[in-house]
């Protein structure tokens, strides 16, 4: 998680354009925003060039207006600038670029390389893959350099789609918002991700994660009201206790393991036969219910997954209970639901759909009515109202547990707030907090001990 872009915005090329439309119906003209751009490119540029020579391509479109523009702050700073381009006609505020940059420009087939290559080929009006022969020079070119710097997105990645092609920059400068190919698929590709917001308008209903406010307990709080959670495990107790743990470390007032097993993560869990499960979901004093860590799938594990489903409960739903789960009945429930699933749990309960993760995922939200946390490296949040937000977890949380340990977080902050998004948002940003602070190579059951930690940043 890069601090630098907590919170930012994150928008489809055609809410860029609208968002440009609106800044031009302002009075910025379009030249003084490509302008902005440029500058903002530029000094990015400076900032990691050390002098080295500079060679910009400029493709036919505005992504190319900003190369000219590049080229031509960096020259008058002094740099060995060289312009290398694809297209000859071009409009606008592109064609008033090209026309300031006097100094060496080549075909795009003819530019030998440079230390430095300035990717201006392709922007947000990518339309179709690039051909093969351009891709081909831009592939020589960039692994001929010693460092790429792509303007606005990789040139070949499609804007709205999970990066999963284009050419592999070392920087990217995002120009207005960040775009979901920068965020989601194989974003290793815009290599260090740095946004320049030109100081445009944008929509904010879709951004990254950003820390959140936790508040202390008041002096009239005790442990009901700062949530009774309810664990409810299976086949599998270790996963369910993980999960328990978890929550209580999470800010959990009072948790409840409901499991066959009587063995508790630690004294202060309370450990209760899973006989009483229908008399424990009707106790008024319930903060939030977790069923799936550990659950297995024999028919235990189904009656315990429907009287879940079936209750008022504000409820997390995770593992074996997505595969148990059903959207029809999701979408019955009136309390606050929250859905954990990895991306095989996600394709059995959603379907393998298109759209990028993001569209799939708000998609999935809206048909459940739950709040949907779509984990992966690049973990997406999306609520029922299309407000989502996107995480990228530490890569050490790749190990058995950890999604047990994000269920358990995930309930004690709904028991806690009884607000599902906000839940899962804090859950989402603790656990993740809570793995860096556990270092490299850490082990789920020791993860849940950074959470005091965590929450302590938050207050
Ligand atoms: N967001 C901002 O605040 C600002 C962004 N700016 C920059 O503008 C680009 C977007 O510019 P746009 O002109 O819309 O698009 P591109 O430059 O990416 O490319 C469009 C041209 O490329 C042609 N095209 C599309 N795909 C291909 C292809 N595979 N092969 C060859 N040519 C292709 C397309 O023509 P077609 O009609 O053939 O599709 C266009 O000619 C944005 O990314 C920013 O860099 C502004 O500077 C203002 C601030
Ligand atoms: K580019």
């Amino acid at each position: 998680m890069n601090p630098a872009l907590a919170g930012a915005s994150i928008v489809t090329a055609a809410q860029m354009r609208a968002a440009e439309v609106a800044c031009f119906a302002a009075g910025v003209s379009q030249v003084a925003l490509m302008e902005r751009a440029a500058r903002a490119v530029a000094q990015q540029v400076a900032r990691f060039a050390r002098s080295r020579p500079v060679l910009v391509l400029a493709g036919p479109g505005n992504n190319g207006g900003d190369g000219f523009g590049v080229a031509w702050v960096l020259a008058e700073w002094g740099y060995d600038v060289t312009v290398a381009t694809l297209g000859q006609d071009w409009n606008g505020a592109a064609a008033v670029m090209r026309d300031r940059w006097t100094g060496p420009t080549t075909d795009l087939d003819d530019a030998t390389p440079r230390p430095v290559l300035v990717d201006g080929l392709f922007g947000i009006g990518l339309t179709r893959p690039i051909a093969a022969p351009v891709r081909g020079r831009l592939a020589t070119l960039a692994a001929a350099a010693e460092l790429v710097v792509a303007i606005d997105v990789p040139s070949g990645s499609f804007a709205d789609q999970d990066a999963s092609d284009g050419v592999e920059a070392d920087i990217t400068v995002a120009l207005g918002a960040l775009k979901p190919c920068h965020v989601v698929g194989d974003t290793a590709r815009c290599g260090h991700l740095i946004l320049a917001d030109l100081a445009i308008a944008v929509p904010g209903d879709t951004r990254l994660i950003a820390r959140p406010v936790l508040h202390p307990p008041s002096r009239a709080d005790h442990k009901y009201t700062r949530g009774l959670v309810i664990v409810i495990g299976g086949t599998m107790p270790g996963a369910a206790r993980l999960a328990a743990g978890a929550a209580a470390r999470g800010g959990a007032g009072y948790v409840v393991l409901a499991s066959d097993d009587a063995r508790v993560p630690f004294d202060a869990v309370v450990s209760r036969k899973p006989d009483a499960i229908a008399a424990m979901l009707a106790d008024p004093k319930l903060g939030a219910v977790l069923i799936g860590p550990g659950l297995g799938r024999d028919d235990e594990a189904r009656t315990r997954s429907e009287e879940a489903a079936a209750s008022d409960c504000p409820l997390v739903i995770d593992g074996d209970a997505l595969a148990l789960a059903s959207i029809d009945q999701l979408a019955c429930r009136t309390a606050p639901t929250i859905l954990t699933p990895h991306s095989g749990e996600f394709d059995r309960l959603f379907g393998t759909g298109g759209g990028n993760k993001l569209e799939r995922t708000r998609d999935a939200a809206r048909r459940s009515g739950a709040i949907v946390v779509h984990k992966g490296a690049d973990t997406v949040i999306a609520a029922p109202d299309g407000q989502s937000i996107v995480a990228h977890p530490p890569a050490w949380l790749s190990t058995a547990g950890t999604g047990d340990v994000l269920a358990g977080i995930a309930a004690a902050r709904l028991a806690a707030s009884r607000d599902p998004m906000r839940a899962a948002i804090e859950a989402v940003w603790l656990h993740a907090r809570a793995a860096s602070l556990a270092g490299p190579a850490f082990v789920a059951d020791g993860l849940a001990m950074h959470l005091p930690q965590a929450i302590a940043e938050c207050l």
